[in-house]
């Protein structure tokens, strides 16, 4: 049987898997149709040929960055009108107020962008708040890739520690799928990938 939960449910199961681990995960926050939507959009916003290598810091580390990092980003203006853009910021903020509303982490902002992982590519491990990235609080990350399959490699792999031993978990970038965590707290990295990845990555901020 397949149990549909309410969006406030799965809200629920995100932030308990916040408090209990450090990270939660829910399937279906996005549906079928708004995966498509969203898949659409990403690749017309590709095609225009505005998405830019990305970096881990200043705009001048980008060319070191490529042995750390391989993807390709475009940020998401925050007031887009495109109806497929608006289906995750608004989404995005309902996450968001009941993040405030329940557990008053002020959050009052959020930059978010979309990631495209070509064959090969990989994200080495690392922490969220690195240099100048102070006020990110959660790291949210969508996932758009419909029949993702274990040989496709490009995991989101979350090191954890448990009485002190590391724990390595590793989660597949699957259609619909949200992973949420506590930005400063959680090292993880994007394994290589043998299939083009696509995701929409943001960060909430109380500042
Ligand atoms: O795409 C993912 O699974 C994680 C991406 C990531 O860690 C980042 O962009 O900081
Ligand atoms: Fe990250």
């Amino acid at each position: 049987m397949v149990i549909m939960l309410t969006q406030e449910q799965k809200f629920e199961g995100l932030i308990e898997g916040i408090l209990a681990n450090g990270y939660g995960v829910c399937d279906d926050f996005l549906s079928t149709e708004e995966v498509a939507s969203l898949s659409t959009r990403f690749t017309e916003r590709f095609d225009d040929g505005n998405f830019k290598e990305a970096g881990i810091g200043k705009q001048s580390e980008v060319h070191q960055a490529k042995e750390i990092r391989g993807d390709k980003i475009l940020w998401l203006e925050s007031n887009s009108v495109d109806s497929s853009e608006r289906i995750l910021l608004d989404k995005n903020q309902a996450f968001v107020d009941y993040l405030n509303q329940t557990c008053y982490l002020g959050i009052i902002d959020a930059e978010i962008h979309f990631a495209k992982y070509d064959i090969g590519k990989f994200y080495r491990r690392h922490r969220d708040t690195f240099q100048a990235q102070k006020g990110r609080i959660l790291s949210v990350i969508y996932y758009l890739n419909s029949n993702w399959l274990p040989e496709n490699g490009g995991n989101l792999l979350i090191y954890t520690q448990e009485n002190n031993i590391e724990k390595t978990i590793s989660i597949a970038p699957i259609a619909g799928r949200l992973v949420c965590f506590e930005s400063d707290k959680l090292d993880h990295e994007v394994s290589e990938t043998f299939r083009e990845r696509l995701s929409i990555t943001g960060w909430l901020l109380n500042g």
